[in-house]
């Protein structure tokens, strides 16, 4: 049994230990190689996504539906106005149930903050590639290259952050040697204690928007003790519509929430359609992850998404996925069980999920209903 104190050095363990699949190409570092391919009209193989992938829709591909894409104000919270908190309450019910994404606004995320963190993380993308290097653990840290699959290897560097109770983020950051490293490091963590705050706004939120009690879901995530945030970069790439920022995906996560800068990428599977998520300056984008699809017996939806490129600008995104803590107990409550919502999922733990989903991630498999759900019982020896 894992305890929760001994969980991050237990979740990096888990990273580090899966197998990693195997390479056919030669992966070069996307931070070495976007400098050289400055001025390059193509890119190398490795990176070309196979035509199915390739993306449809480009970075700035707006379409009416794309404005459709709910974007709830949280400006009358603070009223504390029950017929304003219910309206509010209602919009982010139906985003979650139809849409599974979300953009918020007037959250009260120090603006001066993102700016600053941008600009230092930015930095730390800019330095030489063998100095990011060194901040690399495992899959945690940073890294340079993305490859779930030998196909797919995607265009962006990233920088992962855990925030738990042993919480290694100085580590990691201390192994890198740049000037604003210090200044770095304090905006980091000031900005997860913010994401926490307003990750347990919106869980109390949404759990209202089940008729739930208002802690159904926040009484498990007090600690900090299982998120992830993540800093993703994006440099141009010369042939965007042959590659893939990230690959379409769900997260795995309960709730996402995500600032980007003003270049758009974000894209988000809806009817079978991409639909590009455009940048709301100040805006926050909140999705729905694969736990809290499964906490929630599938009453809110755990969308794909992906990140596509461009040609001109370095896109940039800060994500901290909230996950509750290792040990909790996800388990749907009955009241959302009934004869039209069968009970689907078995209830779990992050602990359980993660490792477990990390393994079906290099089997090429992934999602909460590849191997929570009660009709894949088969799936769960392995
Ligand atoms: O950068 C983005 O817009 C998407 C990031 C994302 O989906 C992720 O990191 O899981
Ligand atoms: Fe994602």
């Amino acid at each position: 049994m894992i305890d929760e104190k001994s969980w991050t050095k237990y979740i990096m363990g888990a990273i580090a230990v899966a197998p990693e699949p195997k390479r056919t190409v030669n992966v070069e570092n996307i931070g070495n190689l976007s400098v050289a391919l400055k001025d390059a009209l193509t890119i190398p193989d490795s990176y070309l996504q196979p035509e199915g992938l390739r993306p449809d829709v480009p970075y700035d591909g707006f379409s009416k539906e794309t404005d459709l894409l709910p974007v709830v104000d949280l400006q009358s919270l603070s009223t504390g106005k029950a017929d304003d908190r219910q309206q509010i309450v209602n919009n982010i019910a139906y985003a979650c149930k139809e849409w599974g994404f979300f953009q918020i606004i007037n959250h009260g995320l120090p603006l001066g903050l993102i700016q600053r963190l941008r600009e230092l993380a930015i930095c730390f993308f800019h330095l030489p590639a063998a100095e990011k290097e060194k901040a690399s653990v495992g899959q945690v840290g940073y890294q340079g290259r993305h490859t779930y699959m030998p196909e797919r290897v995607h265009w962006l560097e990233s920088l992962a952050l855990i925030s738990g109770p042993d919480t290694n983020i100085e580590d990691i950051l201390r192994r890198t040697c740049f000037d604003c490293r210090e200044e770095f490091i304090t905006a980091v963590n000031r900005y997860i204690s913010e994401m926490q705050k307003i990750g347990l706004v919106l869980l109390e939120l949404m759990a209202e928007s089940l008729d739930l009690e208002k802690s159904f879901f926040t009484q498990h995530f007090e600690k900090k003790s299982t998120s992830v945030t993540r800093f993703n970069y994006y440099p141009p790439c010369p042939q965007p519509s042959k590659a893939l920022g990230l690959f379409p995906h769900v997260d795995t996560n309960c709730m996402t929430i995500l600032n980007q800068n003003e270049i758009g990428g974000l894209q988000i599977r809806k009817d079978a359609r991409w639909i590009s998520v455009r940048p709301l300056e100040d805006a926050l984008v909140v999705n729905v992850g694969d736990c809290l699809q499964a906490w929630t017996n599938g009453h809110f939806k755990s969308v794909e998404h992906r990140a596509v490129l461009n040609s001109v600008k370095a896109r940039f995104s800060m994500v901290f996925f909230y996950s509750p803590n290792a040990l909790a107990v996800m388990a749907p409550p009955t009241k959302l069980v009934d004869e039209n919502h069968p009970l689907l999922y078995r209830p779990f733990t992050w602990a359980e999920y993660f490792p477990r989903m990390q393994k079906k991630r290099m089997e090429g498999k992934v999602g909460v209903d590849t191997f929570m759900r009660l009709d894949h019982q088969e799936d769960e020896a392995t």
